[in-house]
């Protein structure tokens, strides 16, 4: 069917296109060159014939052993053995062939390499081709059979002996590789099966057989397969296998098949040079006989079957079985090889190892799924962040690693940790980088929360708001204290008044409201904030004293925020008062008075003999006009917190002055961090007030936290909305205080280095009322000395929170606490962070203790050890024992025999020992977790459903601080 080329067929041999050629002219088929295509005849000419003839001969067929057949043609049989027992003799070998094709065919495979001489010789009588042997029975084997019966028939009669003993034939094998030398033309014909003359391509012509043969040395070969099947392999394998079979012949002593075979095999009619139409005798394939029709012997791998199967086209396997053979029998296996090393390139070996593979493996990898990079639309490369966010959030929202934008800032020269807050503009140029765009959609608190303007004609005067000022001691609260008492007096008489920061009084029908603060920390702290509450100011000048430096500080700030002076002069009942001294001092400072052509207003009074009192107030009326304050009571609260505090009773309260607007019971407001609802108000008199209008100052019930002084006081319609407000600047301190914490601490660091070795003690203060959290941090702050300075990072009022540990565990402060207790978390917190949290009732104790600790005389003193924690959920009155606590611990555990304090909105009610600790009826050492209890108080009564009882001991540490 395929055409063969010559240059195929060449490969296929195992031989040079020349030498096919040259055989084939000598088969009598001429070719042009490599390429001319061979018929089937020309192919069958040049190369092993068609096995079939064997059939025509009479055969014997031995199984000698196991791996060995011997077959022999029974007419001829006696004479092969003779040309096998004279090898050397080329002449008579030729004439012997003939004798030899008459026999049987040797066998094909001989296992043991002594053997193969002489069973070779005896059995391995090529089958002759079809063709050739009629010839040759023809012409010289009847010659043949008579001139040399006798070497025929002698050795004819030993061949079996032979084959059952072949070792004594193994020296003789091995003498005759001289032979061959001599005989080597016809040996190298025999085996190359028509090979004319040269005995390398003889060898090479017959190679299958002997890789076949499994030796100690050599496993046997089962079957090849082209691995890679590179274009170039092909020939390096036939360059490879080519020096191989052609020095085979010769190296291989033990092997004289050479030798054997020309003088067994058909030396005569080999197709010289000189016969060359003589084409039945020329291509005298004589050996591919092993390959063809006998059966396989037992050990005929593979191969030798596969290059077999390949051979019926006609013994054009021989030079092919390593090559063709295989590569026809292969042909299936080899693609499936192939597949299996794609497969194998494809998962194992990452990298390319050779061009072929690299372009296989790339286009591998370009077939599998590429990671997709994602491009988010224009509007979600927007990031909306409020005001701040910190290394984390935002590289998750632009969905990169953190460590990428840690990178990215290290690149700016930004050491931050994945928890450091990034402001607005950091941000946005981190963002820009990314292809991200930031937007601050922080809560615009200022904006939220700013005054509509008023209409003119919705403007009410308002009675002005006075804040008595000046020097200590020149008579402040007795001026505030007899103006409040005068008009109490001429007032309400019998009306209770309490202290709620700020008061107002009436005179001629006209309201004047002035702000009355226990020290002046409230007004300072407003003054800080910058809160606008004071309309006119009256500054309080002793007359015997004069001008003093808080006098001057009064006027300053006082000019600074635009606000009218007053001045009063007080004490002007003493013999020693100089009133025009006072006058004389304070022109210094623009104060003129309006006797010596000024516009100051001064009026010279007594706060103790209550002297000229309404004629400073209709000053202050006057002054009031002049300002023309108005505003508008008819829309939702502002106003100012005056001052708070923690009530044991009541919880937050703080006093708020409106400033316009009107408040009501039941509105939502917001102030500073807090927000609430007005549960409750009432006036500095204890009356219970509805609503409250401009320039009102009003005390209020509801807020969620104690507010700072100064906080701006904004009543809102909306609940959720005062709330996120509240969350939103509760945030924003937070992170304040901690980058002023971060700050600072760098800060004592540098000055720490520039000073030495000054040490710095940072405390927090947390009280229950403002007035003692600003005593305390100022007591706290005089203690400073050359050697250690102390610093009040934070005084508040409330509870200890986690925000407060937070910032005493970064600023390695210690917190102190005056009649209020951590939060149950902030404990916990406090306790992980290892925070030194100190409790106090007493602010002298407070004050001795950091004194004594500053000046290492701090004694081995008690530490409290927080036992445990329960909730009262009911109270009970028991006769003889008073009132009981039905308690459930919440946390830790209840000691009988420890001490033990009563909280109440986190403020200390009371502590004490326990009177009693009841499970049921029983009494009980102690009570666990998640147990209920009754409990009672010694010599203490006061207990409410809601209150918490703190258990703890107190242990005897080593004072330190
Ligand atoms: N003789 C006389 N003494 C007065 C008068 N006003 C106040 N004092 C006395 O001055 C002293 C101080 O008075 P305060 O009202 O406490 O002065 P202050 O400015 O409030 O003092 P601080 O609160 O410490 O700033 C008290 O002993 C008063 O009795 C006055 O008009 N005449």
């Amino acid at each position: 069917m395929s055409k063969t080329r010559v240059y195929e067929l060449a490969q296929q041999m195992g031989i040079d296109n020349k030498e096919l050629m040259a055989r084939l002219a000598e088969a009598g088929v001429q070719v042009k060159n490599h390429m001319a295509v061979l018929e089937d005849s020309d192919i069958k000419a040049v190369s092993a014939p068609a096995q079939t003839p064997h059939k025509e001969v009479s055969q014997e067929e031995v199984r000698v052993k196991p791996t060995l057949i011997r077959r022999r043609a029974k007419a001829v049989e006696p004479e092969a053995p003779a040309a096998a027992a004279e090898p050397a003799e080329p002449e008579k070998a030729e004439a012997a062939q003939p004798v030899a094709v008459e026999k049987a065919p040797p066998v094909e495979e001989v296992p043991k390499r002594p053997e193969p001489v002489r069973a070779r010789i005896i059995e391995a009588a090529p089958a002759p081709k079809p063709e050739a042997k009629p010839e040759v029975q023809a012409t010289p084997a009847p010659a043949v059979k008579e001139e040399k019966p006798a070497a025929a028939e002698k050795p004819a009669p030993e061949a079996p002996a032979v084959l059952e003993k072949p070792a004594p034939e193994a020296p003789k094998a091995e003498a005759a590789p001289a032979a061959p030398e001599t005989a080597k033309p016809a040996a190298a014909e025999k085996p190359v099966e028509a090979a004319p003359a040269k005995a390398p391509e003889a060898a090479a012509a017959k190679p299958e057989p002997e890789p076949d043969k499994p030796t100690a040395t050599r496993a046997r070969i089962l079957g090849r397969v082209e691995i890679p099947i590179p274009t170039q392999r092909p020939a390096e394998r036939r360059e490879y296998q080519r020096p191989a079979q052609g020095e085979r012949p010769a190296p291989r002593p033990g092997m004289p098949r050479g030798v054997e075979r020309p003088g067994t095999e058909r030396p005569a009619p080999r197709p010289g040079a000189g016969r060359p139409g003589e084409r039945p005798t020329g291509p005298r394939p004589d050996r591919p006989a092993p390959l063809t029709p006998i059966e396989p012997p037992p050990l005929l791998d593979d191969r030798g079957r596969k290059g077999r199967k390949a051979a019926p086209a006609g013994g054009t396997d021989f030079g092919k079985n390593g090559k063709k053979g295989a590569a026809v029998a292969g042909k299936g296996k080899k693609d499936s090889f192939k597949d299996m090393l794609d497969k194998r390139e494809r998962v194992f070996e990452p990298g390319p190892r050779s061009k072929g593979k690299k372009g296989k493996y790339v286009e591998k990898v370009q077939v599998g799924r590429k990671t997709e990079i994602t491009v988010p639309k224009a509007i979600k490369r927007i990031i909306k962040i409020s005001e701040s966010i910190t290394v984390g959030e935002l590289a998750k929202r632009m969905g990169i690693k953190a460590t990428d934008l840690i990178r990215a800032l290290m690149k700016l020269g930004v050491m931050a940790t994945i928890n450091h807050p990034l402001d607005f503009d950091t941000a946005t140029l981190l963002a820009t980088d990314f292809g991200y765009e930031i937007e601050n959609v922080a809560l615009d608190v200022d904006e939220l929360l700013e005054a509509e303007p008023d209409a003119p004609e919705a403007m009410q005067k308002r009675p002005p708001v006075v804040t008595i000022m000046g020097h200590v001691d020149h008579g402040k609260t007795s001026l505030l204290d007899a103006i409040r008492q005068a008009n109490v007096i001429a007032g309400e008489a019998g009306g209770i008044t309490q202290h709620i920061g700020a008061y107002d009084v009436e005179l001629k029908g006209q309201k004047i409201t002035f702000l009355d603060t226990p020290g002046h920390e409230a007004f300072t702290a407003m003054r800080a904030r910058g809160a606008k509450v004071t309309d006119i100011v009256i500054l309080v000048v002793a007359a015997d004293d004069g001008v003093m430096p808080q006098t001057r500080e009064a006027v300053n700030h006082s000019k600074a925020a635009g606000v009218p002076i007053i001045v009063a002069i007080n004490k002007i009942d003493k013999p020693e008062a100089n009133p025009s001294k006072v006058k004389q001092e304070l022109m210094e400072f623009g104060l003129v008075s309006e006797e010596w052509g000024g516009e100051t207003i001064f009026v010279e009074v007594s706060a103790k003999k209550r002297i000229n009192l309404e004629s400073l107030l209709e000053m202050v009326l006057l002054q009031a006009d002049v300002l023309e304050l108005k505003a508008n009571p008819d829309k939702t609260a502002r106003g100012t917190v005056v001052e708070a505090k923690l009530d044991k009773g009541r919880g937050p309260v703080a006093t708020v002055l409106v400033q316009e607007g009107t408040l009501r019971a039941g509105d939502y407001f917001v102030a500073g961090i807090h927000f609430g609802r007005v549960r409750a108000m009432q006036n500095d008199r204890g009356e219970k007030v509805n609503a409250a209008g401009p320039a009102m100052p009003v005390e209020v019930i509801g807020f969620n936290g104690v507010p700072d002084a100064g906080d701006i006081f904004v009543a809102m319609t909306d609940e959720k909305q005062a709330k996120e407000i509240a969350n939103h600047r509760q945030m924003k301190l937070r992170e304040s205080e901690l980058a002023k914490h971060s700050k600072l601490s760098l800060e004592q660091l540098y000055e720490k280095i520039q000073k030495g070795e000054v040490k710095d003690l940072n405390t927090i203060v947390k009280g229950d009322v403002q007035g003692s959290v600003e005593a305390v941090a100022e007591s706290l702050r005089k203690l400073t000395t050359d050697a250690i300075r102390l610093n009040v990072l934070h005084a508040s009022v409330g509870a200890i929170t986690e925000t407060d540990v937070n910032l005493a565990s970064a600023s390695n402060a210690i917190i102190l606490g005056f009649n209020v207790r951590p939060e149950v978390k902030a404990a916990a917190l406090a306790e992980k962070e290892g925070v030194d949290v100190r409790l106090y009732n007493i602010i002298y104790d407070a004050v001795d203790d950091i004194k004594k600790a500053m000046e290492g005389l701090l004694e081995p003193t008690f530490k409290e050890k927080y036992l445990g924690r329960a909730e009262i959920r009911e109270v009970f009155s028991v006769p003889k024992a008073g009132m009981v606590a039905g308690s459930y611990v919440t946390d830790g555990k209840i000691i009988r025999n420890a001490q033990v304090r009563l909280l109440r909105d986190n403020v200390v009610v009371f502590e004490g020992k326990l009177g009693s600790l009841r499970r049921f009826k029983d009494d009980v050492k102690e009570v666990a977790t998640g147990y209920e209890c009754g409990m009672s108080l010694e010599n203490y009564n006061d207990i409410k459903v809601g209150d918490i009882f703190e258990c703890f001991e107190m242990e005897k540490v080593a004072g330190k601080l």
